[in-house]
């Protein structure tokens, strides 16, 4: 059953389900759930708010579990785009806010499990609420007109590929996967450019969009000592992607999922030496904090399968000001803190 196809028995009990929770009359709230667990589906046609909302600004475990076990998606958003984690947390309640991440890391491993075993379909791919960076699909951003401006780099649709507030994070993952030999995605070059004022004894750029390799070239990075760049998609190019051996990696690709980026995951313990430093522009779920939450989460997972150590340092960023995404579609990014990851091998 999807949301808009609640029945009005149970919108009745939607709606006595919220003023319970309003009132904080939890086993009245329990009853009903009881006596009608498909008021789960129930939203309210104005606020766009659900049942998991309610429960979770009541602070109660046992009715945000109820919401749980009558199998309430974790991730519904309203009409705000606020999710019920937010909620739980504007009434201070961190735990509550918890088990909703745990719910939604355990909702998001099964939906991958499940692909994997069945293949599912695509729509059915794209619920996941989470892409790794910023729209459209890889293949159609890649055969686009790119347009370069002073401080951004959009594609045809004026999504923002790269963009210039991202330099002080640039600055970070370069510090962090500094010296000698590097490989990295190049957009407007930021991080390149940090890379290189650290002088790397070799740097190796992927780069598969043609305007921007072009771009790359015209502004000398073909001839620069110590450079070599891959045109193509990483996708395409792991061969000769990983016949060496680096001390750092940046992952930073447009257009891609998280499950492009695991792919990617998978093949960094191939190529990071011993001691090197693996990081990726954490732009997951950039939009919605539970969202980046789970996504850190299962991230920090999959990589600890592969034998890799994540930890996250939380940097402070603020780019709200309407001018920075002046003429940009869509504002991938909302948050006020970004989570940087390291990435190392866990030493046995
Ligand atoms: C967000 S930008 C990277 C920005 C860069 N970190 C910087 O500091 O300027 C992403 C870049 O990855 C390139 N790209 C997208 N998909 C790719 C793929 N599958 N393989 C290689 N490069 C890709 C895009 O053309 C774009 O230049």
């Amino acid at each position: 059953m999807d949301e808009s196809s609640y029945s009005s028995l149970e919108a009745e009990f939607g709606q006595k389900f919220h003023s319970a929770c309003c009132d904080k009359q939890i086993d009245l709230a329990l009853d009903l759930v009881k006596e009608c667990p498909d008021l789960v589906w129930f939203r309210d046609p104005i606020s766009g708010e659900s049942p998991l909302h309610w429960s979770a600004s009541t602070g109660n475990e046992a009715l945000v579990q109820a919401m749980f076990d009558n199998r309430h998606p974790w991730n519904v958003l309203d009409e705000n785009g606020a999710s019920a984690g937010e909620f739980a947390e504007k009434e201070g309640y961190a735990s509550i806010y918890n088990r909703i991440l745990e719910e939604g890391v355990r909702a998001e491993l099964i939906l991958e499990l499940l692909e994997q075993a069945q293949g599912l379909p695509e729509e059915v791919k794209d619920e996941s609420p989470i892409s790794t960076t910023k729209e459209p699909s890889n293949k159609d951003y890649l055969g686009m007109d790119l347009k370069y401006s002073e401080d951004k780099l959009l594609d045809a649709e004026g999504n923002g590929v790269m963009m210039g507030w991202e330099a002080p994070l640039m600055k970070l993952h370069a510090e962090i996967i500094a010296p000698k030999e590097k490989s990295a995605w190049f957009g407007l070059g930021l991080i390149d450019n940090e890379l290189q004022l650290r002088k790397p004894a070799s740097h190796t750029i992927v780069e598969a969009h043609p305007d921007v390799y072009s771009h790359m070239l015209a502004t000398g990075w073909g001839s620069k000592p110590g450079v070599r760049i891959i045109f193509g998609r990483w996708q395409d190019n792991m061969d000769a992607i990983s016949d060496r051996c680096y001390d750092g990696i940046f992952f930073d690709t447009f257009g891609e999922y998280y499950r492009d980026m695991k792919e990617f995951h998978e093949q960094v313990p191939n190529m990071l030496s011993d001691d090197g430093t693996y990081s990726f522009f954490n732009g997951l779920g950039g939009d919605v904090k539970l969202f980046h939450d789970v996504y850190c989460r299962i991230a920090q997972l999959h990589l600890a399968d592969l034998n890799i150590e994540t930890t996250f340092s939380q940097i402070t960023i603020d780019p709200s000001s309407a001018k920075v995404w002046d003429g940009v579609k869509r504002r991938y990014w909302q948050l006020q803190l970004y989570h940087l990851p390291t990435c190392k091998f866990i030493s046995q």
